[in-house]
């Protein structure tokens, strides 16, 4: 107070005090300089000069101090590993030395890295590691010039630097950053038994950097597959994801293996052109896009291409109708068929009315879903499927995502609405719809079904909840709830649908018998008991796994291989097998738990395996802060892993909403069916879209939570990530007859244990490894279950 100023204190940790010290050694503090004029003399004043003196700030020292300290408790010991071209080794002498004498004494003298190839010539154990990764196993004697093996201690190493200007020599350290064992330069220059002349070509070879023209080539290769009309989707999702930057010349290379079957089946080069261009134009439409936003022909305008009026609207009429979800309502137990001819009675007598069909996972809200749409479609109306999360959607004829169905905006306040315009076909398709209907509504949040209860009532100009229109939400709140980022509990339950004003003006209809878990009843009420949090519990929340479900958890063995066993039995003789390999999966709370079992299971996965490597970048980093190899390192969540290693038949997540209207959104999964450098071909296993051929192009991806590094990571690698195992949020909604609950510490969200275990079908199926978190002085394996009870109490 009496200086006038202030003090800030900021406790700030991990990776952000890093950033945090160095803003402040850069920026410096700030100084004025004020100048008191006597008025006796008369000053010549050097404003420049003065500017200077107050502006220029050397780095505080002290700061200096604390962030050198702070690295060397990160790593206490670096050796730098040189680094160098084949007979290009640094080599120091003396003014007056001659130079003959100076090449006779260098000749054979090892560096560092040439010794690093001898040490792999005579020791087989020393090949599995990589150059980096030696000073950890190996110490560096100077005076002999020998890699000998480590007995005490541990260090780490550096490879020097290289800026990818210097050519060669980055292209070396690339390879030497990936490949370990080489016994000599021949080694790094020899791929698939061919002696490439450079280490470029080396390296292009090896996937480890990427090619100038590698859309082009990730074309040329999706053709040799021969799946034109994959190939023209794929070509769509280049075009949107990958940041082509000549559209015209792709277009113009890849035309005749965009055309070839529509070539066969006609012979005018207009039309057939014009049929090609309305493939992709549908594809790009349903990612929101349009031909005339790419440097593309245009569809000749006599074409006939049967698009009048909005093509949303034309898109729902042409939802086919399948015959089997038309004979559901035959077959729907006594809740589902109360709730399907209450609606339907609305629909007949075109009444408004707004549903939430409460069901339990299992109860059969997705089959009675697919029996409305199919006998409201049947009449020739327009009925909409959408559903919180991109799975879900798949599992409905013509379902989209509530997102991108109502374009909902992503920040959501209280009086939030659509982004659709009244004229918009967005706006038609609403007001046409006869029934909308919302799966996993329980997982949105309520501003979103707010929102787009104000959007309706506004388009459709009928002050009535979602302007009059029969709405069909449903879901389960003993479930995953709404996503808020850092949220607390009240923060949680306050954005539930629940919490919403509309909630009371809903009807609820229950279902209650669990049709997944059919054949055994008292895994159904167990399930039940652990979603209500009505368990008998431990400490309020520890609850029994029944012993026969629990794998023992053992401290001698990993624990882990006999629920893999359990789950995966007789993989190597099995796995070749789609229907064995999706009827399967093990669930876990973190990404690095499943990642660990995905490494074991795909090394007993039979078959020739293929690593894809990322290209990575910080983004606006001009002067190389982040080193290549620091940013392959990174595991984020949501994005694919620098390493990524795949085998034939086996099965991937996808990461990213590619195409969601064709079944390609964050969640689905798929099998590898094909491995090309730059593309891989896979078959969607599961939802409406089962069975369909799809061509992946890496993408450039960020990660979502913008803050999480103080750079901006973009990662080009495949989006997608091996499935054996999955995060129990991954799991939600889909039915895995098999299924293990690996947790290895205690889940932490409200619904994730039901969630795990609710997506088997009996207590025989279901198996679940817990790590003994807390010692009760009790029999039996507990574990603890988080339930948000007051999202489940009854109003
Ligand atoms: N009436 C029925 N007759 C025959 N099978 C049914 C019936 N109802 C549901 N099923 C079957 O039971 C299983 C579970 O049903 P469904 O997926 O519709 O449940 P859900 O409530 O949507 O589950 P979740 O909330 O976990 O997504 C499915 O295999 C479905 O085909």
């Amino acid at each position: 107070m009496m200086f006038n100023c202030h003090i800030n204190v900021e406790a700030c940790s991990s990776i952000t005090s890093v950033k945090y010290v160095l803003k402040y050694v850069y920026k410096g503090h700030d100084k004025q300089v004020v100048h008191v004029d006597p008025g006796e003399t008369e000053l010549v004043i050097n404003e420049i000069k003065k500017f200077q003196d107050a502006r220029y700030v050397s780095p505080p020292e002290a700061i200096w101090r604390i962030f050198s300290f702070a690295l060397s408790q990160i790593h206490p010991y670096v050796m730098a590993l040189q680094l160098h071209l084949p007979n290009k080794q640094m080599v120091r002498f003396r003014d007056d030395d001659i130079m003959t004498d100076i090449v006779d004494r260098e000749r054979d003298k090892r560096t560092m890295l040439t010794a690093f190839f001898e040490r792999n010539k005579v020791d087989r154990s020393a090949r599995q590691y990589l150059y980096k990764d030696f000073p950890k196993n190996y110490t560096w004697n100077p005076s002999s010039r020998r890699w000998n093996p480590r007995r005490q201690g541990s260090m780490r190493g550096r490879l020097v630097s290289a800026n990818p200007a210097e050519g060669e020599r980055y292209y070396l350290r690339v390879i030497l950053s990936h490949i370990s064992g080489p016994t000599c330069f021949e080694d790094l220059y020899t791929v698939n038994g061919l002696l490439h002349p450079t280490f470029r070509k080396a390296a292009l070879e090896r996937g480890l950097i990427e090619t100038d023209d590698n859309l082009s080539q990730c074309l040329a290769e999706a053709s040799l597959f021969q799946f034109p009309g994959a190939l023209r989707r794929l070509f769509a999702t280049i075009l949107i994801y990958c940041e082509p930057g000549d559209v015209r010349k792709l277009w113009d290379d890849h035309y005749d293996s965009f055309s070839e079957d529509y070539r066969r089946q006609c012979e005018s080069v207009d039309q057939v052109r014009n049929m090609v261009l309305t493939d992709i134009m549908i594809f790009l439409q349903s990612m929101g896009k349009t031909l005339v936003d790419f440097d593309l022909p245009k569809i000749n305008a006599d074409a006939n291409l049967q698009f009048g009026g909005f093509r949303e609207v034309q898109e729902e009429y042409s939802v086919v109708v399948e015959e089997e979800h038309l004979r559901a309502r035959d077959s729907l137990n006594s809740d589902q068929k109360y709730a399907y001819n209450e609606i339907m009675r609305h629909v007949d007598d075109d009444c408004p009315g707004v549903f939430f069909i409460d069901g339990p996972g299992g109860t059969g809200k997705t089959f009675l879903y697919k029996a409305l749409l199919a006998n409201v479609r049947s009449r020739g109306f327009i009925a909409l499927a959408t559903a919180s999360s991109g799975v879900a959607a798949n599992n409905m004829p013509g379902g989209r995502t509530a997102h991108s169905r109502f374009k909902i905006p992503l920040n959501l306040d209280n009086n939030s609405m659509c982004n659709i315009k009244k004229q918009s076909g967005a706006a038609q398709l609403l007001r046409n719809a006869k029934i909308i209907i919302w799966d996993e509504a329980s997982m949105a949040k309520r501003q979103a079904v707010e929102a787009l209860d104000r959007t309706m009532q506004d388009i459709i100009g009928v002050a009535l909840p979602f302007g009059g229109k029969i709405m069909v939400m449903g879901g389960d709140f003993r479930q995953v709830l709404p996503v808020v980022r850092r949220g607390t509990r009240a923060q949680i339950v306050d954005s539930s649908l629940r919490m919403s004003p509309l909630w009371s003006t809903i009807k609820k209809i229950r279902l209650t018998l669990n049709m997944r878990a059919l054949t055994d009843p008292w895994f159904s009420g167990f399930l039940l008991r652990v979603g209500d949090g009505n368990e008998e519990a431990l400490d309020e929340k520890f609850i029994r796994i029944p012993d026969d479900m629990t794998i023992p958890y053992t401290d001698n063995v990993d624990p882990k291989d006999a629920l893999i066993d359990a789950i995966f039995p007789s993989l190597q003789i099995n796995g070749a097998d789609s229907d064995y390999i999706i009827s399967r999966a093990i669930l876990s709370t973190k990404n690095e738990n499943v990642d660990e079992i995905n490494d074991k299971l795909i090394n007993k996965f039979c078959g020739d395996e293929k690593v894809y490597y990322s290209f990575d970048e910080a983004e606006d980093d001009r002067n190389n802060f982040y080193p290549v190899e620091f940013l392959n390192s990174l595991t984020v969540s949501g994005l694919p892993p620098h390493y990524l290693r795949l085998k034939i038949g086996c099965p991937i997540i996808l990461l990213r909403n590619i195409d969601p209207s064709n079944g390609l959104c964050n969640g689905t999964r798929l099998i590898c069916r094909g491995f090309q450098q730059n593309v891989i071909d896979a078959e969607i296993a599961i939802g409406q879209h089962a069975g369909k051929r799809v061509f992946l192009p890496r993408i450039p991806l960020c990660p979502s939570e913008d803050n999480m590094f103080p750079f901006k990571l973009k990662r080009k690698q495949f989006p997608v990530r091996l499935s054996f195992s999955m995060t129990i949020n991954k799991a939600q909604g889909q039915t895995i007859p098999n299924v293990g609950v690996y947790l290895p510490e205690s889940v932490f969200s409200h619904g994730q244990l039901y969630v795990a275990l609710s997506r088997g079908i009996s207590r025989g199926t279901t198996k679940v490894l817990v790590k003994p978190v807390k010692k009760f002085n009790r029999v039996g394996v507990y574990t603890s279950n988080v339930v948000y009870k007051e999202v489940l109490r009854d109003e």
